[in-house]
């Protein structure tokens, strides 16, 4: 369960969250969407433990990020532009981070099969393509056998193939009952990929619900989001 309460954060003058509050629960897929800088991934990066709230909590089982006892066993996540240094070898890659969280090695094996990476297990991160190397940011992930699953923007930059294999990955943790909570600016892959949704735009929470609750009436997850943020057309964003 991870409970955002009343979540802010500024930067100087600008104010990226403001009184954010969901909850994402087990056994869903949870979409955060919302606009490129509508604040998703400042939400994400509090969560983690990777910047500070200005005010407000946000707490997974309860607890920060950095007060968890196994974070990760019980977090996995995939963030923006965090990746491995181009000249090591995905396996060393792994192997290192499970050392230093004392996750056994032989585990390192068994995320990389999983991601359809064990064939390319020694090549070096640099010769890897941008698939490949989201496959290897959700290794890193999985290296833990989290209970939770964060993603931002999980799908960037994917083919299709990369795409459904993301879509797949959440809905199955999902399946087996653990939660997942990823970032999307994509409506249409959304719609097919989450249970519930929380629309943020400017910082704000303006909606949230299960993706039936926020689509009734409006057709689709882009009309109900066009029509919840406000339709601005081509010119500007
Ligand atoms: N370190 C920072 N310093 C100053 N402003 C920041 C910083 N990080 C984010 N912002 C600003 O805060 C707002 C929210 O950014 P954030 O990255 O959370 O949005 P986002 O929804 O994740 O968008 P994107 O999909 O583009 O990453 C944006 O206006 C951004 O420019």
């Amino acid at each position: 369960m991870i409970e955002i309460s009343r979540l802010s954060k500024r930067y100087g003058g600008k104010t990226a969250v403001d009184d954010v509050s969901f909850t994402v629960r087990p056994g869903r897929v949870t979409g955060l969407l919302g606009r490129n800088g509508a604040g998703k991934s400042s939400t994400l990066r509090i969560l983690l433990g990777l910047d500070a709230p200005t005010g407000g909590t946000a707490l997974i089982h309860g607890r920060r990020y950095r007060d968890l006892r196994h974070p990760l066993r019980t977090v996995g996540a995939l963030l923006d532009g965090a990746g491995p240094v181009p000249e090591r070898r995905a396996i060393d890659h792994l192997a290192w981070i499970a050392r230093s969280n004392r996750i056994p090695r032989q585990r390192v094996r068994e995320v990389l099969d999983l991601v359809g990476l064990g064939d390319a297990a020694r090549r070096r991160v640099r010769r890897y393509s941008l698939g490949m190397r989201q496959r290897l940011g959700i290794a890193a992930a999985l290296l833990g056998d989290p209970e939770i699953l964060v993603l931002d923007e999980p799908t960037n930059g994917l083919d299709p193939d990369g795409i459904r294999w993301i879509r797949r990955l959440a809905r199955d943790h999902a399946a087996s009952g653990r939660t997942v909570l990823l970032s999307s600016h994509l409506m249409a892959e959304a719609a097919v990929t989450v249970d519930d949704v929380v629309v943020i735009d400017r910082g704000r929470v303006v909606v949230q619900g299960s993706l039936d609750e926020v689509t009734a009436g409006h057709g689709s997850l882009e009309a109900a989001f066009f029509a919840l943020t406000g339709h601005r057309t081509g010119a500007g964003r």
